[in-house]
């Protein structure tokens, strides 16, 4: 739905030039939610503005749905936007509109005649549950009805994709999950593909299906999260589960293992406790559930040596586990 290929853009002013984005692939599937991971000055707002065309790209092409916009003149870029739906940290609402107001303004830009927006309106604001507070002008709602109002006005034009730029990073714990779970709703029920930013590894695991990290302009790493989760000494993985445990351990073998969808419920290792008789040691690690699946992860210790410990470590292999050393 989204490709990306040796996108590059840099700024330039009297005290020097920045390279903000220095080449850049991605793929974002359809109906895929990638999230983009990376701290400040990363390059990520600038990566996001430059899928629609908010940035002109120095280098480097990118199609959304077919069409690519970096071939597109400025005319001519208007109407592909409206594919490309997009939601703000700060909400970027029209203080003097109420909240249906809001929503209509996306509308009549668009060129949806005037007998349609009303009952489009409605629709809407049932669909981002705001239906009581359509009267309502945006001071005098809270942040994160604000930001359904947000995602209400960024899809009113049935955009296949949309961008979401740290959308929940202005909102507090709670909020943001009440938003992540709608963004998760309108991904599954609409099929809408999500692209988004973040500096949270909690969002990346709550609704993200593929994930990217971003360092000076550059993917440091990128991919489905479950791919990720199994790659030796991989950031993303180190984010998601955090082994806060001793490499080594006097007489045992320290192994990390990763197992993703049904295995992750499975009793694995009591089965493996069982079966080779071993006192397994868990010495930190955790099954959770991520935006698409499963996922377990846990550092072990076995007693003995790696010659000791090989045929119940292939068995872990073979049940689909990542073994690898602790990283
Ligand atoms: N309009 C601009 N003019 C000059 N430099 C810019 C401009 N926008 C961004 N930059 C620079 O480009 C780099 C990448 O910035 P960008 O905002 O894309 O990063 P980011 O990862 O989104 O960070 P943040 O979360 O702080 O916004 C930074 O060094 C930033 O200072």
């Amino acid at each position: 739905m989204i490709e990306i290929s040796g996108l590059r853009k840099t700024y330039r002013s009297r005290r020097g030039s920045v390279v903000a984005v220095d080449g850049v692939d991605l793929a974002v599937g359809e109906g895929d939610v990638y999230g983009v991971l990376g701290r400040s000055g990363a390059g990520k707002s600038t990566l996001l503005r430059c899928v629609n065309m908010l940035e002109r790209p120095d280098a480097g092409t990118v199609t959304v749905d077919g069409l690519e916009l970096t071939g597109l003149r400025t005319r001519e870029l208007r109407p592909a936007r409206h594919r490309i739906g997009m939601i703000h940290q700060h909400f970027a609402l029209l203080s003097s509109r109420t909240v249906a107001g809001n929503v209509a303004f996306a509308l009549e830009v668009t060129g949806v005649p005037r007998a349609e927006r009303k009952s489009r309106v409605a629709e809407l604001l049932d669909l981002v549950g705001l239906t009581e507070r359509a009267d309502a002008y945006p001071a005098q709602l809270s942040g994160g009805q604000k930001q359904r109002v947000g995602i209400a006005r960024a899809i009113a034009a049935r955009p296949k994709v949309l961008l979401s730029d740290e959308a929940t990073s202005a909102l507090d714990p709670e909020t943001t999950d009440s938003i992540l779970r709608l963004l998760l709703d309108l991904n599954r029920r609409l099929g809408l593909t999500i692209l988004l930013i973040t500096h949270e590894m909690a969002v990346v695991k709550r609704i993200c299906t593929s994930a990217a990290i971003m360092r000076d302009g550059r993917f440091a790493e990128s991919g489905p999260v479950t791919e990720l989760l199994q790659q030796p000494g991989s950031e993303l993985a180190r984010g998601l589960f955090p082994l806060e445990a001793p490499a080594e351990v006097p007489g045992a073998t320290v192994v990390d293992v990763t197992v993703s969808g049904e295995e992750a419920d499975a009793p694995l290792l009591a089965e493996l406790a069982r079966r080779f008789d071993i006192d397994v040691r868990i010495l930190a690690g955790s099954v959770e559930t991520l935006a698409a699946t499963r996922a377990g992860r846990w550092r072990l210790a076995l007693p003995g040596d790696a010659d000791d410990n090989r045929e119940a470590l292939d068995y872990l292999r073979k049940r689909g586990a990542r073994v690898g050393e602790p990283a």
